[in-house]
């Protein structure tokens, strides 16, 4: 296993990589075309916001598993094409935290005492000269936050203890989270209107690029100052320049740039801005934040490379680690239903209902709705690379929407998961449960109640219940050497209709399978499937 970092990474992270014999490549500063190159090569790419993840580059990993971003934000990384070819996203949505929140604190204060343009005066400048350098207070302003998550939290509550008020706009922020915090929750238009200080700490997103325009900083009080050390192009650069020129804004902090390659050429430094203090992207730059990030991410990216989960999955939000413990016990029985499903249900279906009932009811049952799917989706098309990340994503290209019920109520069981899919010959199900004492079962296949292991090849029969039918398929096994290892029948009355699960130890021949679909008594075709 090898694994490429692209961007500059500290070498805690490295050693992770070491310790656990993958090979870590360093190959930072590299162009598109050279990384499209380099990249099959690779089962993991590490990166931080240097990099331009491009669908180029992902459609070029033909080995990538995994694509790490070792800091927070991840529009550098083009998610759907990730997700498309099931490459599996990671961040390190805490590692970074508090140098960023730290760093837009000295962001404003420098801003506010104008220390940048004083620090050259004396020290490039060599001149002693105090007047132009009068700043304003923190002290008793109001603090306006946009995006109250962890940075903007802690950036809040260091603005709470510094005596500002502070007000927030967050629409995924709950009321009581704000007010327990001394934060009043306000409509983005007032929070505009009512800062004296502005500071910006969402992700970059098509919704929030260029949020901040000419439009709204008109809007805001007249001598705001504001501080991005969010994302460049979330404040459109030219506006907040002609703001900053004449004055409407009276400071602006800039950490992040649009175009952080060409940063020099933005319209914010085309001109002297007296009132501008910019830095290059340094919100992360802190001794401890580069190894929390690049361990942290380096850990995922080991776990996934060796068959376990990640911490922080961005494009799997159904298999992070809370949502995924407790249904633990069900991954591998849910897993192999929905292999039932998908092998022996051979018309199309555009609906899979799935319910899960008792125990497992009462916890969010979702990271297995998922791998059900996954296991449906990949027995219908096995080249088709299905996993976890993009199984979502196919099933809604080929139309196929889940539906899920929960219920704590049982019958005969502690637990239990039903699959059900509607085709045009009619409907198939599965049922299955996990006992304590002898492990995973098939409980129930389209009606028939019976108690198969989900395990090895089985060999689906539907047939009618009558004498002789399990004497030919002995005589039809026997000779072509293939041992029964157990054998299930479910029946609705005597006489009726029957299903027939039996667990084979070899592989079966397609003369012995159709000799087997000729049996006197069968009502369809023999199925195989294989868990
Ligand atoms: N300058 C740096 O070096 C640096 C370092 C770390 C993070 N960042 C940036 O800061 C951002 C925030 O980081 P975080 O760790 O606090 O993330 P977070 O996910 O904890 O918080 C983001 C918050 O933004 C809110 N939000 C999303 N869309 C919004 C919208 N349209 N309007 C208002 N609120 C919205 C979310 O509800 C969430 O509470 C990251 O996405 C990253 O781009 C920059
Ligand atoms: O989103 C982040 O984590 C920060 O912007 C840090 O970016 P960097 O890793 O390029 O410093």
């Amino acid at each position: 296993m090898k694994v490429l970092a692209s961007d500059k990474l500290s070498k805690d992270g490295i050693a992770v990589f070491e310790k656990a014999g993958l090979q870590i490549d360093l190959k930072t500063g590299l162009p598109e075309d050279e990384l499209v190159k380099i990249i099959p090569e690779y089962d993991a790419l590490i990166v931080r916001s240097e990099t331009k993840v491009t669908p180029k580059i992902i459609k070029a990993g033909k080995k990538l598993k995994i694509i790490g971003r070792a800091g927070v934000g991840v529009d550098n990384i083009d998610l759907p094409s990730a997700t498309e070819q099931g490459i599996i996203v990671v961040n390190s949505p805490e590692g970074n935290t508090i140098a960023a929140a730290e760093h837009t604190l000295a962001m404003m204060l420098s801003m506010a005492r104008k220390i940048p343009q004083a620090y050259d005066t004396l020290v490039k400048n060599h001149k002693w000269d105090r007047s132009p350098f009068q700043g304003v207070e923190l002290y008793g302003k109001t603090l306006g936050v946009v995006g109250l998550g962890k940075i903007g939290s802690h950036v809040a509550k260091c603005c709470l203890a510094l005596g500002m008020k502070v007000i927030a706009y967050d629409p995924f922020v709950t009321k009581e989270y704000a007010e327990s915090r001394g934060i009043e929750i306000k409509k983005l238009d007032e929070v505009l209107q009512e800062a004296d200080f502005l500071t910006l700490h969402i992700p970059k997103t098509n919704e929030t690029k260029g949020l901040i325009n000419r439009e709204k900083f008109a809007a805001m009080k007249k001598g705001v100052r504001i501080v991005n050390c969010a994302r460049g192009g979330i404040i459109v650069e030219a506006d907040l320049a002609e703001a900053l020129a004449s004055g409407q804004v009276a400071g602006a902090a800039i950490d992040v740039f649009e175009d952080e390659k060409k940063a020099v050429e933005s319209p914010l430094l085309a001109q002297e801005l007296p009132t501008l203090v910019a830095v290059p992207h340094l919100g992360a730059s802190t001794a401890e934040a580069q190894i929390n990030v690049a361990v942290d991410v380096a850990q995922q990216i080991v776990t996934v490379l060796q068959g376990g989960s990640a911490s922080a999955p961005v494009n799997i939000p159904t298999m992070k680690p809370a949502l995924l413990e407790p249904v633990k016990p069900y991954l591998n029985l849910a897993e192999k239903m929905g292999r039932f499903i998908g092998q022996v249900v051979k018309d199309t279906f555009s609906e899979v209902e799935i319910n899960y009932k008792g125990e497992i009811a009462a916890v969010d049952p979702s990271p297995l709705s998922t791998i059900i799917l996954k296991g449906i989706l990949e027995s219908i098309n096995p080249e088709g690379n299905v996993n976890f990340v993009n199984a979502p994503l196919i099933a809604k290209e080929k139309n196929i929407t889940v539906k899920s019920a929960r219920t704590e109520k049982v019958r005969d069981y502690a637990n239990e998961i039903e699959i059900i899919v509607n085709t045009k010959k009619g409907k198939a199900s599965i049922c299955g449960s996990l006992f304590a004492s002898v492990g995973e079962r098939i409980i129930n296949v389209d009606g028939f109640t019976l108690s198969a292991i989900p395990e090895g090849i089985l060999l689906v029969l539907s047939h009618q219940d009558k004498p002789g039918v399990v004497g030919q398929l002995g005589g039809i096994l026997g000779e072509a050497k293939v041992n029964i290892a157990g054998l299930q029948v479910g029946r609705e009355k005597i006489g009726g209709k029957a299903i027939m699960l039996i667990n084979i130890d070899n592989e079966i021949d397609t003369a012995a399978l159709d000799k087997i679909s000729k049996i006197d008594g069968l009502l369809d075709k023999a199925r195989i499937v294989k868990f």
